[in-house]
């Protein structure tokens, strides 16, 4: 019998990241199971939370008289034990509670609001008694007027009132009425000849129905008054004179249905090439084998063929696929393909659908009616069984990394999911990470390789513009000479162009020219960027906004300008240097809408541009076959910046957007605007060599001592005040010290790169070493010293192997 509720609790802290024990109520006993979000009081008083059953047992832990569980939020469990053990493991490895762990993995539609009121306390006086009756249902959130919510603290400091916490489920199905024929056709016929002459409506539902019983059929309501004609009135008596009912069912929220209603696509015959890389792949779903393959392919050689054909294997052999892009939205092209080949069987989860669409496919996929999911990041939580093949394009993407607790790789977790379900993982990328690819070096991941385009395309010849002396030669504006006859030549042939401006590591800001002002965040140490969508200042960390000032906050100058090359500067340029050119910008100004990305790139795909300009998200995944120029307007912005992985995200966003030149008949040219032409990152693009690049930043890395020569993990300490913080730093890093290895080192402590965030003072450490067993139990033990017991205000933040060490 059990009787006992093991529950992760909704409170995200150190001391409570453990599963308290509850008792099941007798009428509850046998329907609790593991995977069920119950409702439970929490601690002293009368705080109740939600939580997470983890495990049933007969016999508590706890020595003292349990709480029973309140209420079962789930008549079915969220999450099966696979999920419930991952939620676990991942915690364990990224150093996060375990309710943040099993919040991330649920869609957000299940996450459980809780709603604060108030009521009389055990104190009462008039002025509560007033109060509850001038508002009524008052809720207690942010939207609460100050002085009322002053009020109140005071009222509960005084046990007048008392706070009462409900939850508020998010979780909602969509239903739509039915209509259900109650009678057979004959028996219609018989009421409809019952009926008054001048009953025309009535008349009509008849007819209707008989139709409808004739042939089986049960409309939607909405479509059934559309089409016929009949007023609601008249279905609403239909249903008293006992003709029919209107039934509520479930609907999905089906964000592709469009797609689905296609005819699906055939597989396409596979080059000898694609042949020898899919066999190994299809080998060991058959053989249930968890086994890693890492694909290098050169860009459209293929690889998506190869994806849609392993997937295709894996069904065949009556098992299920995962497909992880990097933020979806931003290839919307990937989505065509894979659901043009399996239709609805696919289910599509990333960011730009709404919650409830997000919630309909995560439903679809855990009962099983799509077999296939594509998604990005957080897709790797799909709630599916019986996976056969785990396959990661474009896996040398860092948006497979998530910044925030739980700072987990999607990489990881997929590995962690194909050993529980014996499945192969296949990573693709025409650019794999450099420590993916050392693994293949190694023997770790088994190397598969598509050196050549399809077609026997050749890849795009690429010419390297030295910006030193292009103005010298007659360069306008952002544009060498170069680049910009040869897209009059495109101009001249009907083809199309891609303009890449790389903005990584570069911003626009506003600066005066008169003392050199930059306008701050006033709550981070960092410069607001310029939006002209909507002619404001934002702080990209705490989304502090204000408006551009017409004066110098600061000496009171008008001569206050914005700096930096931005998407619609170099639009404005190109209107005044090529003026027949016509331009579609991507960028995130304006994509921000729903679908706004799939709209740029289908009107650039029906050639109602000539142009498509835009920021880091055109370089990957678009398959356009009458593009053939690439042109790089800024190839060296991220060179600069202060982080070990600079080269390898140059030469990766080079190599990326050149290959979307000449993918089809026409064959491709590229050219790289550059300040530093003879830089390896640059001079291995422009070869497309990556395997000469790849041997060339291993030795760079082992020179630094850099991943993948070394494990890294950052620790960050944060407090409001910043002696505190810098303290504490200084007293971990001595304690890690004494508790590894001399192999390790321990780089810094130093201040943030953004030196203080969100108002918090933020202090950092990074950690390389090779073999440390007690690096795990030290950062445990660290976890806990500084954030329970008397230590207050620190957060202290554990990142495995980080992306960037600033
Ligand atoms: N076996 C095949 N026969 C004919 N055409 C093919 C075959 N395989 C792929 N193609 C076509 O080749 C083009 C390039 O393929 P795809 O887009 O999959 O390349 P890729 O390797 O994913 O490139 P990238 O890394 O640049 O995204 C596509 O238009 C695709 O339809
Ligand atoms: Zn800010
Ligand atoms: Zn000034």
């Amino acid at each position: 019998m059990t009787t006992v509720a093991k529950v992760i609790v909704d409170v995200p802290t150190m001391q409570t990241d453990q599963p308290y024990d509850y008792a099941i109520p007798a009428a509850l006993t046998g329907q609790v199971v593991p995977g069920m979000r119950v409702w439970v009081q929490f601690g002293q008083g009368t705080r109740e939370v939600s939580g997470m059953v983890v495990a049933t047992e007969a016999q508590p832990d706890y020595a003292g008289t349990l709480k029973p569980l309140l209420a079962v939020l789930d008549y079915a469990p969220v999450m099966n034990s696979e999920l419930l053990k991952l939620s676990h493991w991942l915690a364990q490895t990224t150093y996060a509670f375990w309710i943040t762990c099993i919040q991330t993995m649920l869609p957000a539609m299940l996450k459980v609001d809780t709603v604060k009121t108030v009521a009389l306390g055990p104190k009462p006086t008039a002025e509560a008694e007033s109060l509850l009756a001038a508002h009524p249902g008052m809720v207690l959130d942010q939207h609460l007027d100050a002085t009322l919510s002053a009020q109140v603290l005071r009222l509960v400091a005084k046990q007048a009132l008392t706070i009462q916490y409900q939850s508020r489920d998010r979780a909602k199905v969509k239903t739509q009425n039915y209509i259900v024929p109650s009678l057979t056709p004959a028996a219609y016929q018989a009421e409809a000849a019952a009926l008054r002459a001048n009953a025309k409506q009535q008349r009509a539902l008849l007819e209707a129905l008989t139709q409808w019983a004739q042939t089986h059929t049960e409309p939607a309501l909405t479509t059934a008054l559309k089409d016929s004609g009949l007023s609601r009135a008249t279905v609403n008596a239909g249903v008293q004179k006992g003709w029919l009912t209107l039934a509520a069912r479930e609907i999905y929220r089906a964000p592709y249905a469009q797609l689905d209603q296609q005819p699906l696509t055939q597989p396409l015959t596979l080059t000898a090439d694609q042949a020898a890389v899919v066999k190994p792949v299809v080998a060991a779903v058959e053989s249930h084998t968890a086994q890693p393959f890492l694909l290098e392919g050169v860009t459209g050689s293929g690889k998506t063929e190869v994806y849609l054909q392993v997937i295709a294997a894996a069904l065949a052999a009556g098992r299920n696929a995962m497909m992880l892009v990097p933020e979806i939205a931003l290839t919307p092209q990937m989505v065509h393909r894979v659901k043009g080949r399996f239709g609805d069987a696919v289910a599509v989860l990333h960011s730009g659908l709404s919650e409830g669409e997000k919630f309909d496919e995560w439903r679809r996929l855990e009962r099983g009616e799509a077999r296939v999911v594509v998604g990005a990041r957080s897709a790797a939580f799909a709630p599916m069984t019986n996976i056969g093949v785990f396959i990661i394009d474009e896996e040398h993407e860092t948006s497979y990394k998530q910044d925030d607790a739980p700072r987990y790789h999607a990489r990881d977790v997929v590995m962690h999911r194909a050993q529980t379900f014996g499945a192969p993982v296949l990573l693709g990328s025409a650019t794999p990470s450099l420590e993916s690819r050392a693994r293949a070096e190694k023997g770790v991941y088994t190397l598969l390789r598509l050196p050549e385009r399809i077609n026997d395309q050749p890849l795009p010849a690429v010419h390297i513009i030295d910006m030193r002396d292009a103005y010298k030669q007659g360069g306008k504006d952002d544009f060498s000479q170069p680049l910009l006859q040869a897209l009059q030549a495109r101009l001249a042939r009907g083809e199309q162009s891609v303009l890449l401006l790389n903005r990584r590591g570069f911003s626009s800001f506003v600066m005066c020219r008169e003392c050199g002002y930059r306008v701050q965040c006033p709550n981070c140490d960092i410069s607001l960027t310029l939006h002209m969508d909507t002619h404001t200042l934002k702080c990209h960390y705490c989304g502090h906004e204000e408006p551009i000032p017409t004066v110098c906050p600061k000496c009171g100058s008008r001569k206050i300008r914005y700096y930096g090359t931005g998407t619609q500067k170099v639009e404005a340029s190109l209107h005044q240097l090529l003026p027949a050119a016509r331009v579609l910008r991507m960028d995130v100004d304006t994509t921000r809408r729903k679908g706004g990305h799939e709209k740029i790139l289908a009107a650039f795909g029906a050639h109602e541009a000539d142009i498509l300009l835009g920021t880091q998200m055109i370089a990957k995944g678009l398959d356009f076959p009458d593009v053939t120029l690439v042109g790089v307007i800024n190839a060296d912005t991220g060179l600069g910046m202060p982080d070990f992985r600079a080269s390898e995200r140059t030469f990766d966003l080079l190599t990326q957007v050149a290959g979307r030149a000449g993918r089809a008949e026409k064959s491709g040219e590229v050219f790289i605007q550059t300040f530093n032409p003879e830089h390896y990152a640059i001079q291995y693009a422009q070869h497309h060599d990556y395997e000469g690049f790849f041997r060339q930043e291993m030795v760079t890395r082992h020179r630094g001592d850099y991943p993948p020569y070394y494990f890294t993990t950052k620790l960050t300490v944060s407090h409001q005040n910043e002696e505190a913080a810098a303290k504490l730093i200084y007293q971990l890093a001595k304690q890690l010290h004494g508790a590894l290895s001399p192999q390790a080192i321990v780089l810094g402590p130093t201040p943030g790169a953004i030196a203080r965030l969100k108002n918090r003072y933020i202090y950092q450490l990074v950690i390389k070493y090779k073999h440390e067993p007690e690096l795990g139990p030290e950062l445990d033990r660290i976890l806990t010293e500084t954030q329970t017991g008397t230590r207050k205000g620190y957060f202290v933040g554990i990142d495995r192997e980080p992306l960037t060490f600033i």
